[in-house]
């Protein structure tokens, strides 16, 4: 059996936001553990890399974007059969260039999220980005 390690593995995850409030989601290619789920895009931080500049490089790589501002959001820890992670997932409102799938995943934006199977410990997050959207339509401003 493999053996994870108690230590966690940054995850750099970035939630790119429309201003009418969508956000882009993909579907994890095959090949990788939890093919077909859907998720944030993004990946691991690699050593010596800021988890800003970590996000920055996953977008232009998987999606050819050029991610130019982003608010920390929320820090997610998960302990799954094949890694330990710890997921840190930015808001980003600023990008330049028009996402592609570089690396043949599909891709949706998403008002309210309904696709199914998502990963695990990216479910929470719907239901504190509904509780997001609508504090802001309460402020009529971004929040983060
Ligand atoms: N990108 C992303 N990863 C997530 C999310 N939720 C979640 O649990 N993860 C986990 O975070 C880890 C990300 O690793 P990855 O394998 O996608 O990273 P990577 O692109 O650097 O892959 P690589 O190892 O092939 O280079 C996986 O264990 C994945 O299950 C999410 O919403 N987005």
């Amino acid at each position: 059996m493999q053996e994870i390690p108690a230590r966690p593995i940054d995850v750099a995850v970035g939630i790119l936001m429309r201003p009418n409030g969508d956000v882009l989601l993909g579907q994890r290619p095959a090949g990788k553990p939890y093919a077909g789920y859907w998720e944030f895009p993004g990946g691991k931080v690699e050593a010596g890399e800021d988890i800003f500049a970590a996000l920055q490089r996953e977008f232009v790589e998987e999606l050819g974007i050029e991610v130019v501002g982003g608010a920390p959001w929320c820090c997610v820890e998960h302990v799954y059969e094949h890694a330990h992670v710890r997921l840190h997932f930015y808001i980003s409102r600023h990008w330049r260039g028009e996402p592609q799938s570089l690396e043949g995943q599909a891709f949706a934006w998403q008002g309210t999220v309904g696709l199914t199977p998502l990963l695990p410990a990216t479910v929470p997050l719907l239901a504190w980005l509904d509780q997001l959207r609508h504090a802001e339509q309460e402020s009529s401003q971004p929040i983060c």
